[in-house]
């Protein structure tokens, strides 16, 4: 359809967000890794010329490590590849360069791999990049024991010194060492634990500890991954070091009997010395990828790297640690994953487990979860013994006071002018309720907020149990009429058709509608279920938010640039790769910082677009904004964010200190260089709720 209509605005949006899943985006900064590039091609130079003359690439992505053999004058190259896409973009790169008849490139992956109808032979260098944040991650290890078993050729055994690497087999990288380190960061933590005890007038307790999924004590047999990343160097607020880093566990690949002892090996135990007072929020794991012997990639929080390190979020309430403490952290590979915990910290010789018991997190079981949960409160303990699992943007957004301060504010304005009207038109005995519904994606608390203040009947679209337990927890611990709140989807039929009446004759006073993603995008739809709830308004009903602006700058970002497409050949050793890797790019960047991504403001923040969500009439799909330039530079993007305008006088913005929400931004397809006094011509459009931006001057 792009080919057909290249600017068919439907084709366009689908196309990035299909682009957006078939490449991930670390293949851009990958490529764009001159450093890494060139330390693998040396590694791979040297047990060339050292004699390994067959080698395969197991995961060849763009085909980079085949290609960096096949020049060292191996006399056989083959490359595999599981992703449909990357094999094909990868048999486009080959015969770009000229390789597509010296390299033998498969659709499969290594583990299904068969001589001799593969590859010929067994080989004597198995060259790979397998790895993600976490090392194991994308099943490096699986995917070694395999290959020692069945691909490649013996290793040197010291018996015969002399076997000649022709005869022998080995793997690049020789190994990896992975190193932790006890973090203090409130960053993490807002995302996976509640910070605060209220928000929005509404107070927390009632529903005791919340988890994210990310946890160690998930149970192996879910498939989540006991870590999450995060760029550490980016990361707002920064993070302080409570512990020295230490070594959590060496691997030499060049040994398969360590790496299968790997996974059936028992947990290892460290005890890390407390240097540094502070709250325990998580350990943070990178590690070292030994090519060779000389050549060495690290992806730790301090390098210049482009890479993400493993993030293990300690989620219990105890972790306070002081100077002297000694932090017992559990180091496994079970299920080929790398799981680190922190078990206990011992105290003048008192241990203290941070998990005492694994506690009951509710998430699916409704039945037991409602048992457990109002047994908490029968016996009124203080805290229910259970806990709840929410998802990391839920605990980000629960922990955002602001927002639910506004909101409360906006609401109480609006309910005591639709009291009064009441009151002016009806008896005080037959007041009508107040009808108000919040359709917010995921779990809200806006509907009990609203409450509050009285008079209300509200109605939540949470579907998932565990999400209505602890609204009807948060209902009574706020002495809440339990039978003000009402599920809304268990009165509708199905649930498309969340947006209608009350009740028959009756109209909503509010309607909650969530309108920002947390990774900076307007949420899809958004402006037909604002004009779907417009017409169930009554008189005088609000929308929340009424408005959303959209405001944005100028910036100059060489980040922003390697993360979106490959600069050219000079990054990937000489080879053209570029034009092939870079039809996968997108424009729009979501989950973005900006207060600590590295860019140069090039000019003011400026008003972009203005979306009026209680008057869809004033909406226009267009808009062109002169934008001053005040620092000379090079254009690379058009950053954005959002002013929320709950009504007249309350408004939050998403790119402010407490906001959970992260920002986007444009990267424009050439850079755009302009000097101070220039002005910028922005053409915004808005085509269902994806944001296109082009600049001229
Ligand atoms: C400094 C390294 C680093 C550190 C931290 N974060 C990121 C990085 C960068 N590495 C990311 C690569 C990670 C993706 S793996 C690269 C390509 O290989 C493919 N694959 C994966 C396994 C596999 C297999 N057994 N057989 C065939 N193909 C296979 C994937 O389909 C992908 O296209």
């Amino acid at each position: 359809a792009l080919k057909l209509r290249p600017d068919f605005p439907e084709a366009k949006e689908n196309f990035y967000r299909v682009a957006n899943w078939l490449v991930e985006r670390w293949h851009f900064l990958m490529l764009n890794d001159h450093g890494r590039n060139h330390k693998y091609q040396l590694a791979i130079k040297k047990a060339v010329e050292g004699g390994c003359s067959s080698v395969l690439d197991i995961g060849t992505g763009t085909g980079i490590l085949g290609m960096c053999a096949k020049m060292a004058g191996a006399a056989e190259v083959y490359a595999c590849e599981l992703s449909k896409t990357m094999y094909e973009l990868a048999c486009e790169v080959l015969s770009a360069n000229g390789m597509a008849d010296s390299i033998k490139i498969v659709h499969l992956k290594s583990l299904d791999m068969k001589i001799p109808k593969d590859i010929p032979n067994r080989v004597s260098l198995v060259v790979t990049e397998t790895v993600d944040a976490g090392l194991f991650g994308e099943g490096i290890i699986e995917t070694l024991i395999h290959a020692w078993k069945h691909l490649l050729l013996p290793p040197p055994n010291t018996q015969q010194p002399l076997s000649s690497p022709s005869q022998t087999g080995r793997v690049i990288p020789a190994g990896a060492t992975v190193f932790g380190v006890a973090v203090q960061c409130r960053e993490i933590r807002r995302q996976h634990r509640l910070c605060v005890s209220s928000v929005g007038g509404l107070d927390l307790s009632a529903v005791g500890q919340i988890y994210s999924p990310v946890s160690c004590l998930a149970d192996t047999e879910d498939s989540t991954e006991p870590y999450t990343t995060e760029r550490l160097s980016r990361l707002r607020g920064g993070y302080i070091q409570l512990t020295q880093p230490f070594t959590a566990l060496d691997i030499d690949f060049n040994n398969v009997q360590e790496l299968e002892g790997l996974c059936s090996r028992e947990m290892m135990q460290l005890r890390l010395c407390v240097t540094q007072e502070g709250v325990l929020d998580a350990l943070a794991v990178w590690f070292q990828l030994h090519l060779d012997q000389d050549n060495h990639l690290s992806t730790g929080p301090q390098e210049d790297t482009c890479w993400e390190q493993a993030i293990y979020p300690i989620q219990s309430p105890f972790n306070t640690v002081k100077c002297g403490d000694e932090i017992l952290v559990e180091v496994s590979c079970k299920d080929s994953y790398l799981r680190l915990c922190c078990a206990a910290i011992m105290r003048d010789g008192h241990t203290f487990r941070l998990y005492n018991v694994t506690p009951k997190i509710l998430t699916t079981n409704p039945e037991a979860e409602l048992c457990c949960a109002l047994a908490g409160l029968q016996t009124n303990q203080e805290k229910p013994s259970c806990t709840f699992m929410l998802e990391s943007a839920e605990i980000a957004l629960l922990n955002n006071t602001a927002y639910h301060n506004s909101f409360q504010r906006a609401m109480s304005k609006l309910l005591v002018s639709l009291k009064s009207t009441r009151r002016s038109q009806q008896s005080d005995s037959e007041l009508d309720p107040i009808y108000v519904l919040d359709v917010s994606e995921g779990f809200s608390v806006l509907s009990l907020i609203a409450i509050s203040p009285g008079l209300v009947q509200a109605y939540s679209s949470v579907e998932k149990e565990h999400h209505q337990t602890m609204l009807r927890l948060l209902a009574k611990g706020n002495g809440v009429l339990e039978s003000t709140l009402e599920f809304w989807l268990s009165h509708v039929e199905d649930d498309s058709a969340v947006l209608q009446r009350p009740a028959t004759e009756k109209l909503w006073s509010a309607i909650i509608l969530d309108c920002i993603e947390t990774c900076g995008l307007i949420r899809q739809k958004l402006l037909e279920k604002a004009t779907l709830a417009r017409c169930l308004l009554e008189d005088g009903g609000q929308i929340f938010p009424e408005r959303i602006v959209i405001h944005g700058m100028l910036v100059e970002s060489d980040t922003l640039l390697r993360e979106s497409a490959v600069q050219g050949t000079e990054p990937t050793l000489g080879f053209n790769i570029a034009p092939f890797i870079n039809q996968f790019t997108v424009p729009v960047h979501v989950f973005l910082d900006l207060s600590t991504l590295e860019c140069t403001h090039l000019s003011e923040a400026v008003e972009l677009f203005a979306l009026d969500l209680m008057n869809s009439t004033v909406n226009y799909t267009g808009r062109e904004v002169k934008v001053r330039v005040n620092t000379s530079g090079k254009v690379t993007a058009i950053a954005f964010w959002y002013q929320i305008h709950l009504d007249s006088e309350q408004s939050v913005s998403t790119f402010s200190e407490d906001s959970h929400w992260k920002q986007a931004a444009v990267v424009l397809q050439q850079p755009l260089t302009v000097s101070r006094g220039e002005w910028v011509k922005l053409s915004i459009q808005l085509h269902k709720s994806s944001i296109s931006i082009t600049a001229v001057k």
